[in-house]
């Protein structure tokens, strides 16, 4: 079943183009990769598609819903900056969640949290920047969302820790779900992935699934995307 359709995709941020004409068609019940450069349009990409920017051209549906109030409902959107109120705690943006979302489990959240070791009474404030992305993720993973963008969500989680952490993340996840998951870390978010779309200057490079592309290239997607971007 088609998740996301997305056909001649343009966004511009002044004269400047940031997606250039993007085609893209995801299925659900898999975890995307999307790879590519600095600069190259990923989190504008994934914007679009949470509805957060609303000025562009071009056809895009999320489960047959253009970016809206009933997309909104049915994706769960984790950007890359912080979005949770600094002074707040743990329990409060728990409470947030419970009160914005109506596909939100406390218990899956609190399950998380306690999972990766944060005290939920905790300020924001006070936590690190690995431990914040952490309560972000449960917060993000405990919506039963039908797609989940993730935008590069674990760049502050110490390497040994990232593990545990994807596993966290598709742990008890909807097999009819989508996550579409922004990264630089490929080699770490590889195993997880299904498939793989590879952007340059606003548009889709290359997609496919992970299998596939690592059998016909003899590659890992590591290394083809070094080879890619060489
Ligand atoms: N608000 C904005 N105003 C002007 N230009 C912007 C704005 N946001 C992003 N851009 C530009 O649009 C392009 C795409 O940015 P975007 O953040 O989508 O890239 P990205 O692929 O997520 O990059 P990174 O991997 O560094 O996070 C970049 O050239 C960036 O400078």
């Amino acid at each position: 079943m088609t998740a996301i359709s997305i056909h001649g995709l343009v966004k511009n941020y002044g004269n400047f183009r940031a997606i250039d004409g993007l085609d893209l068609e995801l299925r659900s019940g898999q975890i995307v990769g999307l790879l590519g450069e600095n600069g190259c349009g990923k989190t504008t990409l994934l914007k679009v598609l949470a509805g957060a920017l609303t000025q562009y051209e071009g056809e895009v549906a999320i489960h047959g819903h253009r970016p809206g109030p009933e997309s909104k409902a049915i994706v769960s959107f984790l950007p890359d900056a912080s979005f949770l109120p600094d002074s707040a705690t743990l329990d409060a943006c728990i409470s947030m969640y419970r009160d914005f979302f109506t596909d939100f489990s406390e218990d899956h959240a609190r399950d998380l949290i306690g999972f990766f070791g944060l005290e939920s009474g905790r300020k924001l404030t006070t936590l690190s920047k690995g431990m914040r992305e952490k309560a972000q993720i449960a917060l993000a993973m405990s919506r039963k969302a039908k797609v989940y963008l993730l935008d590069e969500p674990i760049s502050g989680v110490d390497p040994a820790a990232r593990d545990v952490l994807l596993q966290a993340i598709i742990r008890d996840l909807d097999p009819e779900a989508l996550i579409l998951i922004s990264t630089h870390l490929i080699h770490d978010l590889e195993p997880i992935l299904d498939a793989v779309a590879f952007m340059r200057h606003g548009k889709v490079l290359l997609t496919g699934e992970v299998d596939d592309l690592r059998s016909e290239r003899g590659l890992s997607i590591d290394a083809l995307f070094r080879e890619v971007y060489r």
